[in-house]
């Protein structure tokens, strides 16, 4: 079996609180986009995972792959040996979910070659055993995220666009970028994610680009690397730009495909750019 774990960018991200556990609690919209990882699984007679990376760093037992498997074959006794290998595209420590969504296309990939007939909710408690962007990763639409990210609403849309990610040579830790948030005296939220939702379901491009907001782009490190990228992708044609999740990734959103082609083939001499489009096909 052949299955495809998209990236995601946000629209929007607030921190609204802290838990005893460390966990925040936001208010964020997630996006899914093209860009994708894929996993290629295979049963095998035994009992064990075989489990290999395109990115030999990420192949060991802690990737998020191997956790999952053995989250799901210790709740259903069924699912056998399988012998994966994971494709990276997703650029890592960007923002992007590219762990999390590899966790939820093997949960998606599992119920499906095991005949699991799982419900949402027994797949988002697995989801959100592996990871706060778990669950959202399941979803091949945009969504808004409460709780810890894990209390999802589908925005009714099946509008696309062309975006553009730029990743700088830096990359950020999610874990020191809450630590930021945390130790940053006054930081300013913006409640725009009803806003931006409503462009979406109306297919309004400038609505969205008016309500991208990211509280984390308040609290980076290097403010000047992704000012930088920010004012690429506008003098490249975008009409909103915003850093995505905790970073350090900056996308750009473009009126139309050939604009964001142009802004591609101009960007990607001087950095990693990753051209895609915004998936929103409702639902499964
Ligand atoms: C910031 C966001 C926004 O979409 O995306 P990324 O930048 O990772 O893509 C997410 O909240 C990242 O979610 P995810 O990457 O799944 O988080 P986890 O693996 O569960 O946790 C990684 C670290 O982030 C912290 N964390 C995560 C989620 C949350 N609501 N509060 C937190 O404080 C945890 O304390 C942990 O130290
Ligand atoms: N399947 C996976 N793909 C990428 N990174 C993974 C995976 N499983 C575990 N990891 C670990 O998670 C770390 C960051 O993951 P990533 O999903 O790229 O973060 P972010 O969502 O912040 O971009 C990586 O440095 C790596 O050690």
């Amino acid at each position: 079996m052949k299955i495809e774990a998209r990236a995601k960018i946000n629209l929007t991200l607030n921190v609204t609180g802290r838990r005893d556990n460390g966990y925040h609690d936001l208010e964020l919209i997630f996006q899914p986009v093209s860009l994708c990882d894929t996993l290629y699984i295979e049963k095998k007679p035994d009992q064990s995972l075989a489990f290999s990376c395109s990115v030999k760093l990420f192949e060991n037992e802690d990737n998020l792959v191997c956790k999952t498997y053995r989250a799901m074959a210790q709740r259903y006794p069924q699912i056998g040996g399988l012998s994966v290998f994971l494709k990276k595209r997703i650029p890592s420590g960007a923002g992007m979910a590219g762990g999390s969504t590899d966790a939820a296309a093997m949960i998606r990939a599992l119920d499906q070659m095991y005949g699991l007939h799982m419900t949402w909710e027994q797949k988002k408690e697995i989801a959100v055993s592996l990871g706060a962007d778990v669950a959202a990763c399941l979803l091949t639409q945009a969504s808004i995220g409460r709780g810890i990210g894990e209390e999802l609403t589908k925005i009714d849309t099946d509008f696309t666009y062309s975006i553009l990610v730029l990743k700088p040579k830096v990359s950020f830790s999610t874990a020191q970028m809450y630590r930021a948030i945390d130790e940053s005296g006054q930081i300013t939220q913006r409640y725009l994610s009803q806003e931006a939702a409503a462009g979406l379901e109306t297919k309004d491009l400038d609505r969205i680009c008016a309500s991208l907001y990211n509280v984390f782009e308040e609290a980076i490190p290097e403010k000047a690397v992704i000012r930088e990228l920010k004012q690429a992708l506008t003098r490249s044609g975008a009409i909103g730009s915003l850093m995505t999740g905790s970073g350090s990734c900056v996308y750009g959103i473009y009126r139309n495909r050939r604009m964001r082609d142009r802004a591609y083939r101009m960007l990607k001499k001087h950095y990693q750019a990753y051209a895609c489009e915004a998936v929103n096909r409702p639902q499964q």
